[in-house]
């Protein structure tokens, strides 16, 4: 089915990365602003069947040579490909600091975000979406598949380049919580987004990871709304879904711990769009050495953007999807000397090359979906970056 569209180019250009353009990654009431490259590492998270070795350990050196040069903490910051055999999208900054979020009105939005829009077209379109899922249904009954995350790009032609920064200024007006990035990209395009899904977060020996799967679409009056909710947190086949997502991080992590905590029933976490399944997962590792990348790499891609069990699941999405999400439901943040950081996973985003923006949703599969429902919930989540644009999902 996969018919090859390429629409990831982030790796394949020679180049040289504007030293201007800047990096922000926000977490609760504080921003991480980074800006000037003093190293890039573009080393594959995980190469060939080795465990990710040489890629922690060029981060380290990078760290090092960044300490020996005078940076008192230096820290690594970017992206992560959805799959850890690509190249890398990381560097170590000349420079960054923390910030106060500035609040819910902090950013003024001005009234024209966006250039005219020309055209815009998805791919797969609604039927080509829709045959994928059926396709993985027909998989499930027949293999040891569980669950694969399908998804849709939405590529949006403008009539002049988009200015990034009153984009972002947007999206962030819309969007106060979560986790908003942007991460220039070595090709001069820019990778942005909010995201609801904290994959890890580490600070010494304690950790949390919040993963989310299961959604609705939110409505706008309160009471219709609060029933979604209710609903979203009674629905089976959601249930089952987000099921899968915390068991393999549960499994993944527990040999590394001391102590893990997993509550036993998800809770809801609401977005401006959707309502979502979280389960916030805390503990301490043995280990306080382990850092937050090697944490992330551990875990990434959970079933919450790949599916389950994952090779499998891995191998069906690249069988049906068109497209190679390259940064797509990879890994964004930030990782600092002493191996402290937190990575949230890259989805509600997008990545804008002049006038061309690329627009990403997905959306967990299990035997008990429905096609139509899956369409529109990959709708509802364009939506956010759509939304941003000054454009309806
Ligand atoms: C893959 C996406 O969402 C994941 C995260 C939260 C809920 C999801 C779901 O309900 O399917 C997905 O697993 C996306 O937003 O593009």
């Amino acid at each position: 089915m996969a018919t090859g569209a390429r629409v990831m180019r982030h790796e394949d250009v020679a180049i040289q990365p504007d030293p201007k353009r800047k990096f922000l990654f926000t977490s609760g009431g504080n921003e991480l602003h980074a800006d000037g490259i003093r190293e890039r590492i573009a080393v594959p998270a995980r190469t060939g069947k080795t465990s990710g070795d040489l890629f922690q350990a060029t981060v380290g050196a990078a760290l090092e040579r960044a300490r020996n040069a005078g940076q008192e903490n230096p820290i690594v910051v970017g992206a992560i490909p959805f799959d850890l055999g690509e190249v890398s999208c990381l560097y170590v900054p000349e420079r960054h600091e923390w910030r106060t979020c500035k609040g819910p009105n902090g950013g003024a939005v001005s009234k024209r975000i966006m250039p005219e829009l020309l055209a815009q077209r998805s791919y797969p379109d609604e039927a080509g979406f829709k045959r994928a899922v059926q396709h993985a249904i027909v998989n499930f009954q027949h293999s040891d598949v569980r669950k694969a995350v399908l998804s849709v790009i939405r590529e949006l032609q403008f009539a002049e380049p988009v200015d990034v920064e009153r984009l972002m200024t947007s999206l962030r007006a819309q969007n106060t919580d979560g986790y908003q990035f942007q991460v220039p990209l070595p090709d001069g395009s820019e990778l942005i987004g909010v995201s609801p899904e904290l994959l890890i977060r580490k600070s010494g020996r304690s950790f949390t990871s919040n993963p989310l799967a299961g959604s609705t679409r939110r409505l706008p009056e309160l009471a219709a709304d609060k029933d979604a909710g209710t609903e979203l947190l009674r629905s089976e086949k959601d249930r089952y879904e987000h099921r899968l997502v915390v068991e393999d991080i549960h499994r993944l992590l527990q040999p590394y711990c001391s102590q893990i905590d997993v509550p036993d029933q998800p809770s809801l976490l609401g977005t401006a769009a959707l309502w979502h399944l979280s389960t916030r997962i805390e503990g301490q590792l043995n280990d306080p050495s382990m850092t937050v990348l090697q944490l992330a790499c551990l875990l990434h891609p959970t079933p919450a953007v790949c599916g389950y069990p994952t090779e499998l699941a891995h191998r069906l999405i690249r069988f049906v999807e068109p497209f190679e999400r390259g940064l797509f439901t990879g890994i964004v943040g930030w990782c600092d000397a002493e191996g402290n950081g937190e990575w949230a996973i890259t989805i509600r985003c997008g990545i804008v090359e002049r006038d061309v923006v690329r627009l990403f949703a997905g959306a967990g599969i299990v035997e008990a979906s429905q096609p139509d429902c899956e369409w529109a919930e990959v709708q509802t989540k364009l939506g956010t970056m759509l939304k941003a644009c000054g454009l309806a999902a």
